[in-house]
């Protein structure tokens, strides 16, 4: 006699999880942006303007840069780009921030991170005006962040996509247990915190955390931002749980005119039957992270009025 494998009853071979629509959802939040800033121009206020400080040659940074110029240009906000050779020194960039904070055309700041080994991104990152830092990494930012009686004037994009996508499966988290693994200033941390504003039960793993899957087990939702290809696998997936990859990993691909193609932090064929939804990359939470950039320029001009 056959022994019939006992599961749940929605989860089967036929099964298989919603894939989440970055790009779509990124692009809607992106044409509101636009309308915004084509009211406040057409109103008479200056339109918005993004400062970009990119130093070195990596060429994967190279394109994000651009990715994000291109992207405020077609939403109608003036980007500012300073790309600054490999051996820049902490002093003359220190002297950049001080300018672009007392330049009224620029709105928000964004200095593309990893920094060159030689410089001191943290100190860097604490001289920007709180009122522009665009990427909610600022001590200020980042401690208004970490209370819940207060509001950061920004929410970092990265995270703040995240929690975007996810509402877009379940709008109300409250109670839900959550596994946010990777623990970076710009993703994991803030990641963490938002999801327990919103009242989440939080976890927060790293490398050091002792059997990682079986914590991830019990998540109804997984965030995982740690830079290692194909490692969060279906078999740490609860049935019907929300998967969210912040992965962006560069794969060595003859086949792409690029040389290379991208892929995240998730074995994401074997999750595809048993979570109720997943990030892809490319088109996940990637093009959220712009939209949210994007969001938060324009709020930071509506600030300066
Ligand atoms: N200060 C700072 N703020 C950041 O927000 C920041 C940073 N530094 N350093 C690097 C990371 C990485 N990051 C990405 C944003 C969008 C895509 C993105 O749009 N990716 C597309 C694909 C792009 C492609 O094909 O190359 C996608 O996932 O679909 C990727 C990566 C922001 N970062």
């Amino acid at each position: 006699m056959e022994i019939r494998k006992i599961q749940p009853q929605w989860v089967n071979e036929f099964m298989t999880a919603e894939i989440i629509d970055g790009k779509r959802i990124a692009n809607t939040v992106k044409d509101e942006v636009a309308a915004a800033v084509l009211q406040r121009t057409a109103a008479g206020f200056p339109p918005p303007g993004l400062a970009t400080v990119l130093v070195g040659n990596d060429p994967p940074s190279h394109i994000h840069v651009r990715n994000k110029t291109k992207t405020c240009e077609k939403l109608g906000i003036r980007s500012f780009s300073h790309l600054l050779p490999e051996d820049t020194t902490q002093e003359v960039l220190e002297n950049l921030i001080g300018q672009l904070n007392s330049n009224p055309d620029v709105h928000g700041i964004l200095i593309q991170l990893p920094l060159p080994e030689h410089l001191e991104p943290y100190h860097l990152l604490s001289l920007i005006d709180p009122r522009k830092d665009v990427d909610g990494i600022h001590p200020v930012n980042a401690g208004l962040l970490s209370r819940k009686e207060s509001t950061p004037w920004f929410i970092p994009c990265t995270p703040a996509g995240i929690l975007y996508l996810i509402h877009s499966i379940e709008p109300d988290i409250t109670g839900l247990e959550a596994v946010v693994i990777g623990r970076s200033a710009i993703v994991g941390m803030p990641t963490a915190q938002l999801l327990c504003r919103n009242n989440a039960t939080v976890t927060i793993c790293h490398s050091k955390t002792v059997d990682l899957p079986k914590i991830c087990r019990r998540a109804d939702i997984v965030i995982v931002a740690v830079g290692q290809q194909n490692m969060v696998k279906g078999s740490w997936i609860k049935p019907g749980a929300i998967v969210i990859d912040v992965g962006i990993n560069h794969v060595p691909d003859n086949s792409d005119p690029r040389g290379y193609h991208l892929t995240g932090d998730t074995d994401f064929e074997s999750i595809l039957p048993i979570a109720k939804a997943i990030t892809p990359v490319p088109g996940g939470v990637g093009p959220m992270t712009i939209a949210m950039l994007m969001q938060n320029t324009y709020n930071a001009a509506l600030r300066f009025d």
